[in-house]
């Protein structure tokens, strides 16, 4: 991966008009879920326009520390993952984890299963993040897992255990990646009995769920399911590769633009992305017609463009965490206040979102009441300029990127962006793109 030179702040001048065409990255969701699965296939994946970023890095080096073989194609986003069926040659390793949810908690549930001698540390925010609950699920069926650090937090210590095929459960209200993990790991010791497993309360980001359970499928395991209470892998079940995989655009990544043709005129375009996308963020563009902006669907492509003000939206937005965020600043050009609810697990992601985020809009002389679990923005007569923190969180940087843009209620604002290198998480380009958008 290039990494692109990241100044100690960038300086951002407001904008007239958004209108473009902006080739997505590939998704993070499906990269490194898609890497993991093609790791424990029998046989090899070729994986086209994987995402070239920090998370998936760090997935990247986790299985090569692992003893899995990967080879890029030249200087592209292919990949060549040749498969381990179901065992990592390295039985002792300390892997880095980063700050890639997506990568650690699978991990830890397949190497939980797998047992061996396995460390798992990150960077200090990921030493925040809960991870309890998986750790919890895998214990109760014989996993050997011990924390190094704080209780409930990574880092953590694997050895081997046996593993019951009974007694799968796992709560679900603070990350959908837990079960995710667990979904992924099950068939990994599925040979003779079906596993059922149980989510206990509420689940909260579903459509993630979704993304598993469409790639595990891929990979020639079908789940079955009783609604979003009970999954079950049935017995004899083992990953298969494809033979290949194309990795879909992000859909995440595409709300930042297609906000800004909502809010700027546009119309601006994504590819690599559409209608039938696994992705449930592409409903964020549910979120942005109820604002008043008009959007087309293709096969392969989404576009939004606005020829009004855009109208406060108050809604729930527990299904698409990621994607919401960026709601909270196509908020700053509506006309009254926007609710966005049930948002809690924002306050356990790269940062406290919540706080990070009222914090920095009220800079912006937005009013704004932070909850619990939500957020309600009421926009200022005018945008004020300012330097916005980003609390090392990669949407913070992208998403206040927008706030220079020209709406039709109210004028874009001068906006110095400090740290910008934590987009490199998941869109190292995202600076460059968005240049290519703008016209003053
Ligand atoms: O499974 C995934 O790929 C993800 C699930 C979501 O997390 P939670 O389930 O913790 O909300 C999302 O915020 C994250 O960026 C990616
Ligand atoms: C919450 C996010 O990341 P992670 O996959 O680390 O949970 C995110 O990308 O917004």
């Amino acid at each position: 991966m290039k990494t692109p030179h990241f100044p100690p702040y960038i300086d951002l001048n407001p904008v007239t008009r958004a209108q473009g065409v902006i080739q997505l990255p590939g998704s993070k969701s499906i990269s490194n879920r898609t890497l993991l699965l093609a790791a424990l296939s029998e046989g090899d994946t070729q994986i086209s326009e994987l995402l070239a970023s920090d998370d998936t890095l760090v997935m990247l080096n986790a299985l090569h520390s692992l003893g899995v073989k990967w080879e890029q194609e030249g200087v592209s986003q292919n990949y060549l993952v040749r498969g381990v069926s179901g065992k990592f040659p390295v039985k002792h390793a300390d892997l880095f984890m980063g700050n890639a949810g997506t990568a650690i908690r699978p991990l830890v549930a397949a190497l939980g299963v797998l047992g061996g001698d396995y460390t798992l540390h990150g960077v200090e925010r990921m030493h925040e993040r809960p991870i309890g609950d998986l750790v919890d699920a895998l214990q109760r069926v014989g996993s050997q897992i011990t924390y190094t650090g704080v209780p409930g937090f990574p880092p953590l210590h694997i050895q081997s255990g046996q593993i019951r095929p009974n007694g799968w459960q796992v709560r679900g209200n603070v990350s959908s990646q837990f079960l995710t993990a667990l979904l992924m790991a099950a068939p990994l010791i599925a040979a003779e009995q079906d596993i059922e497993i149980e989510v206990i309360g509420e689940l909260i980001s579903k459509p993630y769920i979704e993304i598993t359970l469409n790639l595990m499928a891929r990979f020639g395991v079908l789940v079955k399911r009783e609604g979003w209470q009970k999954f079950i892998i049935e017995a004899g079940q083992f990953y298969k590769s494809p033979g290949t995989i194309h990795v879909e655009g992000d859909a995440s990544s595409a709300s930042y633009f297609l906000a800004a043709g909502a809010i700027c005129g546009g119309p601006v375009r994504v590819t690599g992305v559409g209608r039938n996308s696994i992705q449930g963020d592409v409903r964020f563009v549910e979120a942005l017609e109820k604002m008043g902006a008009s959007i087309a669907l293709g096969e392969n492509w989404i576009e939004a463009r606005s020829n009004g003000v855009l109208k406060a939206i108050d809604a729930d937005f527990n299904a698409i965490p990621d994607a919401a965020m960026t709601i909270a600043i196509a908020a700053l050009y509506a006309n009254g206040t926007s609710v966005l609810r049930n948002i809690g697990s924002w306050r356990v992601k790269e940062t406290d979102r919540i706080d990070a985020m009222a914090a920095e809009l009220t800079k912006l002389g937005a009013q704004v009441e932070a909850g619990a679990d939500y957020l309600a923005i009421t926009p200022p007569a005018q945008l004020q300029p300012a330097s916005i923190e980003t609390y090392d969180d990669h949407r913070m940087a992208m998403c206040f990127s927008l706030a220079t843009l020209n709406g039709v209620a109210r004028a874009g604002t001068k906006i110095r962006i400090l740290d910008p290198k934590c987009v490199a998480k998941t869109f190292p380009d995202y600076f460059s793109a968005f240049a290519t958008i703008k016209q003053y």
